[in-house]
C-alpha cells in the first residue's frame, strides 16, 4: 500500500535560525528529503518567498510567524518552533488555518537553570565588576559588597519548569527560595510562595524572572516595581525582554538602587550575530549582558532538534498533534491497514454530521475516528478501508463541506 499521498521527498522542509542539525537527521531519517537550511532568520521578504511554498516551517526566536507572514504560506501544514517560546508565532491565526505550531518544552531548561545560578553566584560576589577592572588594568581586590549566596533570598518569579529547577539548584547552594506565580504551585524542597509580586520584591536579595511572553508580563518589572525591591538587590532576566522595561532598569542600576543585574534578553534584539547590539545597558561594569543564550547549550540544541522534528515528523507521517501549543491534541495509534483522512474544521455547529454523511453516502465503514476541538478549531482523523482513488474521491468531498479549513489523505 502506498503510505502517503503525497511523495514525503516533495514536502518542503524549511529550517531557519541555524537549528541543530540533529533536526536535519531527524527529517532526513524520515524520508524528509527536500530541506531547505539557513542559519540565519530571513528579512520578511525573504521569509514570505521562503515560506510561500514550504509545508513544514522549523524557527527559533527570531523569526517572527505573523499574520501577514502565515498569510503567504500556502502550502503549510505545521510549524516548529525549536526552543520554548512560541510567543513570535501568531498562533491563533496559524489555529484559525488549521496549521498546529510544536515546540520544545523542556530540552533547554537546565540549560537555563544553570545560567541564572552561575550569574546569580557571580553578581552576589561583584565578579561582573572585577572582571571589568581587571579588563581596564586595574586591581579592585577589596571584600567589600561582595557576599556567599548561602543564606541570601532568591525570589522566583514563574515556577515553572525553569523556575523549579532554578530553586532546587539555588538551595543546594544553601539559598532561601521564595516564589511568586499566577498559578498555585507544588513547592520544591523548602521553597515558600511569597503572597505577592510586591512581597517577593520586598524580600530578595536576588529577583530571577522565568514567565513567558503574554499579555500580562508585558513590563511586569518596570519602574515602581523596582523601587519596590531591597535596596542594592539584583535582577536576572532569561524570560523575555519584554518583560522587564530596560530603560527603568537603566536608572534603577545608574543611581545605584539595583546593584547588579544579568540580561539575557532584550526588547529588540538583533536579527542576526552580524547586527549590532543596541541597549541603555551597554557599558555597565555591574550588567552581565549575554546574547539571548540561555538555552544554547550543545546538549539543549540537539535535543531540541530532535524532539521538535519528531513531533513535526509525527503529525505529517500520522496526523498526532500531541503538545501542540494552539491545536486540538490527538494521540493516534498507526492503523497500517486503513487509509487515514484529516479534516480539519472552524468548530461549528453540525459539522460532523456532515463529514459523517460522506462515509456513510459512500457506504465505507469507519475503521476508527479520532475527534478534539478547540473553541475555534475542530481537528478529525478518519480511518477507512479502500483505495487510494476512492481516498481521494472522499478527501475531496470533505474538502467541499463548508467551514473547512483543510482536508488530507495523509496515506
Ligand atoms: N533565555 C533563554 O534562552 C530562554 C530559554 C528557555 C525559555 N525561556 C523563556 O522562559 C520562559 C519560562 O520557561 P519555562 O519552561 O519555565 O515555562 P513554564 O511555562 O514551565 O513556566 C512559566 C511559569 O510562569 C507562570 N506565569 C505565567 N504568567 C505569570 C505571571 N503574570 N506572573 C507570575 N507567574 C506567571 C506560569 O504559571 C508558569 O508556572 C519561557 O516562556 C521562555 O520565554 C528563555
Ligand atoms: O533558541 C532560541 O532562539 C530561543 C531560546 C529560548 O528563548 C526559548 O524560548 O526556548
Amino acid at each position: 500500500m502506498k503510505r502517503t499521498s503525497y511523495p514525503k521527498e516533495d514536502i518542503k522542509v524549511l529550517l531557519l535560525e541555524g537549528v541543530s542539525r540533529s533536526a536535519l537527521d531527524t527529517f532526513r531519517h524520515a524520508g524528509y528529503s527536500h530541506i531547505e537550511f539557513h542559519e540565519k532568520a530571513l528579512p520578511e521578504d525573504e521569509l514570505k518567498r521562503a515560506i510561500a511554498d514550504a509545508h513544514i516551517v522549523g524557527i527559533r526566536s527570531r523569526t517572527h510567524l505573523s499574520e501577514e507572514v502565515l498569510a503567504e504560506a500556502k502550502r503549510l501544514i505545521a510549524v516548529g518552533c525549536f526552543c520554548i517560546g512560541t510567543n513570535q508565532v501568531d498562533n491563533v491565526t496559524a489555529e484559525k488555518l488549521g496549521v498546529p505550531v510544536f515546540n520544545a518544552p523542556y530540552s533547554n531548561t537546565r540549560s537555563v537553570a544553570e545560567l541564572v545560578i552561575a550569574e546569580t553566584i557571580l553578581l552576589i560576589r561583584r565578579i561582573p565588576e572585577k572582571n571589568a577592572e581587571c579588563h581596564r588594568g586595574g586591581w579592585a581586590k577589596s571584600a567589600s559588597g561582595s557576599f556567599e549566596v548561602r543564606d541570601k533570598v532568591l525570589g522566583i518569579v514563574g515556577y515553572g519548569h525553569i523556575g523549579t529547577q532554578v530553586g532546587v539548584l539555588a538551595e543546594s547552594l544553601g539559598m532561601r527560595v521564595i516564589f511568586y506565580d499566577i498559578e498555585p504551585k507544588l513547592s520544591l524542597g523548602n521553597a515558600r510562595p511569597a503572597a505577592s509580586l510586591d512581597e517577593l520584591l520586598k524580600r530578595a536579595d536576588v529577583v530571577t524572572l522565568h514567565v513567558p511572553e503574554t499579555p500580562q508580563t508585558k513590563l511586569m518589572i518596570g519602574n515602581a516595581q523596582l523601587q519596590r525591591m531591597r535596596a542594592g538587590a539584583m535582577l536576572v532576566n532569561a524570560s523575555r525582554g519584554t518583560v522587564v522595561d530596560i530603560e527603568a532598569l537603566a536608572t534603577n542600576l545608574r543611581n545605584g538602587h539595583i546593584s547588579g543585574a544579568a540580561i539575557d534578553v532584550f526588547p529588540v534584539e538583533p536579527k542576526g550575530n552580524d547586527d549590532p547590539f543596541v541597549s541603555p545597558l551597554v557599558g555597565m561594569d555591574n550588567v552581565i549582558l549575554t546574547p539571548h543564550i540561555g538555552g544554547s547549550t550543545l546538549e539543549a540544541q540537539e535535543n531540541i532538534g530532535i524532539e521538535v522534528a519528531s513531533k513535526l515528523v509525527r503529525y505529517s507521517d500520522n496526523g498526532s498533534t500531541l503538545s501542540a501549543v494552539n491545536f486540538p491534541e490527538v494521540s493516534l495509534p498507526g492503523h497500517p491497514e486503513s487509509r487515514r483522512l484529516l479534516h480539519i474544521h472552524r468548530n461549528v455547529p453540525g459539522i460532523l454530521s456532515r463529514i459523517n454523511d460522506v462515509f456513510s453516502r459512500a457506504k465505507i465503514n469507519i475503521d476508527g475516528q479520532y475527534l478534539q476541538t478547540s473553541p475555534q478549531v475542530g481537528y478529525v482523523v478518519i480511518d477507512v478501508s479502500t483505495s487510494e482513488e476512492h481516498a481521494v474521491a472522499l478527501k475531496d468531498e470533505l474538502a467541499a463541506i463548508p467551514d473547512t479549513l483543510r482536508a488530507r489523505v495523509l496515506y
